[in-house]
């Protein structure tokens, strides 16, 4: 058994059709792993099974050493940090970024009256400062930017010291500037022996940070391939991954990718 993450012949079936299909996929400590695949692969249902919000239809799901069917969720998602998408619904437009992470470590989107540690909110300052919302405390969560909604997503997701860090698309909708900013300190985080063991959901190489290990594409439902970036992210891999013919190209610890053209 893997210690983080471990799925075998996993498969979410909804209206008879398989968003995932017999997946497996072990994650252990210490491992980052990219998550890549077209629109509508079934990338989201795998991070939501995996985060313990979505029950598998068939297979078996163990996290952190814990096996899904045989153990309190609501004590489990303690111990994992999501941040994606799906949360910015839960969020009260009126909220602040303080109290947006100061609510994951009572497990809850919105405030109710709770009494704050003080060292949870230093700890929820701590981590503001480290994705650049330095400042930003008292800000309500709707005047935020795109870009600065992620960074607080991410450090709410941090807030409970999590061993497993889950990450749905961190970067999309940012703009260059805000990517960059956004993959130099996802790949500090990558980089830092401390950090849990993390997954990120993206649909471009781009935005892979140094410091990631390892890949899984999927593509309808299905696992391609799963295993080493320096193996398995490939410009066959990934074409076979998009549908398409793609070049890969790697610049030291960053990627990118391109369409061959026509003719
Ligand atoms: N509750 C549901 N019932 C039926 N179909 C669903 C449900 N949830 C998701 N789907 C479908 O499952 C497929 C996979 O969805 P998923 O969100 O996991 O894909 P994704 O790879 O994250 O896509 P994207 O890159 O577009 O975000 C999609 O075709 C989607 O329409």
């Amino acid at each position: 058994m893997s210690d983080v993450l471990e799925l075998v012949d996993v498969s979410v079936v909804r209206d008879g059709r398989a968003l995932i299909n017999q997946v497996s996929w072990s994650v252990a400590e210490g491992e980052r792993w990219v998550i890549l695949g077209p629109n509508g692969a079934g990338k989201t249902t795998l991070l939501q099974v995996a985060a313990t919000y979505l029950h598998p239809t068939a297979g078996q799901v163990a996290v952190l050493g814990e096996k899904l069917g045989e153990v309190d969720v609501f004590e489990l998602r303690q111990r994992i940090g999501l941040a994606g998408v799906s949360l910015l619904d839960r969020i009260p437009r009126e909220q602040t970024v303080l109290q947006t992470v100061l609510t994951a470590a009572y497990g809850m989107t919105a405030t109710w009256h709770e009494t704050y540690e003080t060292t949870d909110t230093a700890r929820a300052l701590l981590l503001l400062d480290r994705l650049g919302m330095g400042g930003y405390e008292e800000r309500a969560f709707g005047t935020l930017s795109e870009g600065e909604r992620k960074r607080t997503l991410i450090a709410r997701a941090l807030m409970t010291d999590p061993e497993l860090l889950l990450l749905d698309e961190p970067a999309a909708g940012l703009d260059l500037g805000g990517r960059e900013d956004l993959v130099r300190r996802l790949g500090a985080l990558a980089q830092d022996q401390y950090a849990p063991a993390m997954a990120m959901v993206t649909h471009h190489v781009e935005e892979i940070a140094p410091g990631f290990t390892h890949v899984l594409m999927i593509r309808q439902g299905k696992v391609l391939t799963a295993g080493p970036i320096d193996t398995e992210l490939t410009a066959r891999n990934l074409s076979l991954c998009f549908g398409l013919p793609l070049t890969l190209e790697r610049h030291g610890d960053r990627w990118s990718a391109q369409g061959l053209p026509f003719g």
